[in-house]
């Protein structure tokens, strides 16, 4: 069997976050991505007619209360300043050290970083889910399937210049986003924590810890949230927490999301608007947004926001840019998928040939990053370009990600300040309630206050249905992977299994 069907079975069936209530502190930071109203503006508002997506809304959230607040850069009003190093990058409220902690992914610098990466990112229970009983299987899983895949992803990096581009963009960004908080009299010391590659989000933690940040804010570079990125380096950063003393009692805050924001959406429609211009034709282009896609079953069985974030994320940029008279076509469609099971439709791939065979001009849109990684500068700039050519698509065009663009730097700098007032208020009662020590709750509950309308998730496969069915084929492989390990079991306790029949004994 495909070892990545095998293990896709399980993304299926190894899924389910169990849903709680919805808390108000979650809810309530949830102001400083201004989610709400923003939200049933753009679903009330729905004009463009040629979107591919169902113009469904995440569900506003009854319990948000919108405090209206300024940032003071402290109740007292003091911002210090040492001229040690140390504490001149670190803003001190009170005698409180403050840093900023940015999330990503991460990626190999050499070729040689290819394998070690996958192994590191498949070895993510976040992003190949096995149910408890087979976790052991996990890192030999993770390093069969490294293995398998290295050369054709060593291929891909190879062509973008032998390793990927993120480390050196994202310290930029964290550069540009210290110098724009310290303009806004706010300076802080900012770290950046990979998930699957250096500097390593333990690395971080480490400095922050030796640095001694007492106030710490955490904002993943992932404007749309999902399960398998800020998700997975939320749950990683909760594991690192609840085991350190010094993290107990440092206080901190996260930021989940923030695709919603005014300053970062105003930043996507300026972009979308400069590359337009260089169309013949500006108006009859159709821009076509692309994001990472995700396994259909994070959405559908896990209960992930992602695609509810995207779609509303899509609405309010067409929003923003039909205040400026720019009322193109535009459609969304998921890159990048993995492996044998359903992920997110439609396919990017797809979906450009089926405009191509109407001759459309296209303005191809990175949605789900930040920065330029391999999937913009080869994926899309050298295979999607390619598709779309010889699938008759007129013209082809490239928005450039964010980077380092001014509105956006300052926009999330703001968002940092904004969060600020907030640190250490739900450290404090979830240390009373013994609950998670990263704010906002576990990751759970994050995902509970996303999905506060449903209540309860369903359980991945709720009752048995006969034919070529997902539940058959859940069970079908919970089946065979039980009477594998039976079979093994039996092999290795005995000496007299099915192996040793056949000559292949595992023991001496
Ligand atoms: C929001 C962005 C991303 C989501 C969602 C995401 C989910 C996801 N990814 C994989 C598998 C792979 N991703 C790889 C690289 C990669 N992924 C993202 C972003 C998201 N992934 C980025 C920005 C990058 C590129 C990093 C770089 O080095 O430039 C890779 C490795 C590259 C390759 O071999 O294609 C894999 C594999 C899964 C399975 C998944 C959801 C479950
Ligand atoms: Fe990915």
């Amino acid at each position: 069997m495909d070892v990545l069907l095998f293990c896709n079975i399980y993304f299926v069936s190894g899924f389910r976050f169990p849903a709680r209530p919805a808390c108000t502190t979650l809810c309530f930071h949830r102001s400083i991505g201004l989610q709400t109203e923003a939200c049933v503006k753009s679903c009330i508002s729905k004009k463009s007619s040629v979107s591919k997506y169902p113009s469904e809304c995440v569900e506003p959230i009854t319990s948000f209360r919108r405090r209206p607040f300024k940032w003071h850069c402290s109740s007292s009003g003091a911002v210090m300043t040492s001229k040690s190093e140390e504490v001149s990058n670190s803003v001190l409220v009170g005698n409180e050290k403050v840093g900023v902690l940015l999330l990503n992914l991460g990626g190999p610098e050499t070729l040689d970083d290819v394998q070690p990466f996958l192994f590191n990112l498949f070895a993510d229970p976040d992003i190949i889910r096995l149910p408890r009983l087979f976790r052991f299987l996990q890192k030999p899983l993770a390093q069969f399937i490294s293995v398998v895949r290295a050369p054709k992803s060593k291929e891909g990096y190879a062509s973008i210049g032998g390793g990927s581009p993120l480390r050196r963009i994202t310290d930029q960004q964290a550069e540009e986003l210290r110098k724009s908080l310290i303009a806004k009299d706010v300076p802080a010391k900012v770290y950046v924590g990979m998930r699957y590659w250096h500097p390593f989000t333990e690395e971080a933690i480490e400095q922050i810890k030796r640095d001694g940040i007492t106030k710490l804010v955490v904002l993943p570079l992932y404007p749309q949230f999902s399960i398998s990125t800020s998700g997975s380096s939320l749950r990683l950063l909760e594991g690192i927490f609840r085991e350190d003393e010094y993290l107990v009692n440092m206080q901190h805050t996260v930021i989940p999301s923030w695709y919603q924001r005014q300053g970062y959406i105003k930043a996507m429609a300026n972009l979308i608007e400069k590359e337009l211009q260089k169309f013949e034709c500006p108006e009859k282009v159709t821009i076509f947004f692309s994001a990472h896609g995700v396994p259909l079953a994070y959405v559908e069985e896990a209960g992930d926001p992602y695609k509810a974030e995207m779609e509303e994320c899509i609405d309010l940029i067409m929003e923003e840019l039909e205040k400026r008279k720019i009322r193109n076509a535009y459609t969304l469609a998921y890159q990048s998928r993995v492996g044998p099971v359903e992920w997110l439709k439609p396919y990017t791939d797809e979906t450009i040939i089926e405009l191509g065979k109407k001759g459309a001009s296209l303005l191809a849109v990175p949605i789900s990053f930040v920065s330029e990684h391999i999937e913009t500068l080869e994926e899309i700039d050298v295979e999607y370009k390619e598709l779309a050519l010889k699938s008759g698509v007129q013209k082809w065009g490239r928005v450039p990600a964010l980077g380092c663009e001014p509105t956006f730097i300052s926009d999330l700098a703001d968002a940092v300040i904004e969060s600020l007032p907030y640190v250490g208020a739900m450290a404090v009662s979830n240390l009373e309630a013994h609950q998670s020590l990263v704010p906002l709750g576990s990751v759970e509950e994050l995902l509970a206050a996303y999905d506060s309308k449903r209540g309860e998730l369903p359980p991945p496969v709720i009752v048995w249905e006969w034919g070529w069915t997902k539940s058959a084929e859940t069970w079908n492989g919970r089946a065979a992977m039980l009477a594998v390990l039976f079979l093994l079991v039996l092999e290795v306790t005995t000496g007299q299994g099915f192996l040793h029949q056949w000559g292949l004994s595992l023991l001496p």
